[in-house]
């Protein structure tokens, strides 16, 4: 039997002012699953997420997430329901501990049994027990995007959203978020990831999306998308 899809969304459309981002964009995440939205620079990516999660209000569309209409709803009340974003550029607060940023927003959206306590966040990033008590200002880069995947976990959220969560990390810290986000699907955990590893991604996402100006120009499994290098070259310029 098949279970309605954790978010839907059908016919999305926003931009700002007077320009039109997305024109009618349609795709569904069903629970457990790791969607990867692909596509060259800006070509909508972040407006969707945007969008999805009420920082952008759609001209058009609807949105549903477990069930209900989220369409013109506040990125607080999104939040609450279980979608949790890691944006780009990590956004810690620098005045805080990071055990102090891993209490301050934890919650259990999901409904878990076996929820992200603060040890088992330990446990996923050794780093972040070492600098507990360390300020948000006096952490890495690396260190900091860890904190940023930490909280949007400290939250159990039944939808994480990741934007560019690599971005300008060193290698050896991407990987450590690649491994992360790895365990998590192992967990079930529900992901909606924009990146541009795609060779990346192919190992970790069930499906893809790719946009290109503001539509969804192919959608497929990691597998499809692995064969046709074709479609690598064409819409996303690797
Ligand atoms: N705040 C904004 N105001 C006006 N135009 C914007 C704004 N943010 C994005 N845009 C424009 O919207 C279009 C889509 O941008 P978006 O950030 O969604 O693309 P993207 O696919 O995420 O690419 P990138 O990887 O460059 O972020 C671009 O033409 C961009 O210039």
């Amino acid at each position: 039997m098949k279970h309605d899809p954790l978010l839907s969304c059908r016919g999305l459309e926003a931009g700002y002012g007077a320009s039109q981002v997305l024109f009618g964009i349609d795709f569904d995440i069903q629970a457990g699953e790791v969607v990867a939205l692909l596509g060259r620079n800006g070509m909508g990516k972040s407006t969707t997420i945007k969008t999805l999660i009420g920082g952008l209000r759609p001209r058009a569309g609807q949105i549903r997430f477990g069930g209900r209409d989220i369409h013109g709803a506040r990125p607080d009340a999104i939040a609450r329901m279980g979608v949790a974003i890691v944006p780009e550029g990590r956004q810690c607060f620098p005045n805080l501990t990071v055990e102090e940023h891993l209490l301050a927003f934890a919650d259990n959206r999901n409904g878990l049994r076996d929820g992200w306590t603060l040890p088992r966040l330990y446990e996923l990033f050794p780093r972040l027990k070492e600098r507990a008590s360390n300020m948000g200002n006096q952490l890495s880069g690396g260190e900091q995007q860890m904190l940023a995947v930490a909280r949007a976990l400290s939250t159990n959220p039944r939808l994480l959203i990741l934007d560019e969560a690599t971005e300008g990390l060193a290698p050896v810290i991407r990987d450590e978020i690649w491994r992360c986000l790895g365990l998590l699907k192992e967990q079930g955990q529900t992901t909606l990831v924009v990146d541009k590893y795609v060779e990346k991604l192919v190992g970790l996402a069930d499906r893809h999306l790719i946009l290109e100006r503001g539509r969804v120009a192919w959608t497929g499994t990691s597998a499809e998308l692995d064969a046709d290098r074709g479609l690598w070259h064409r819409y996303l310029g690797v």
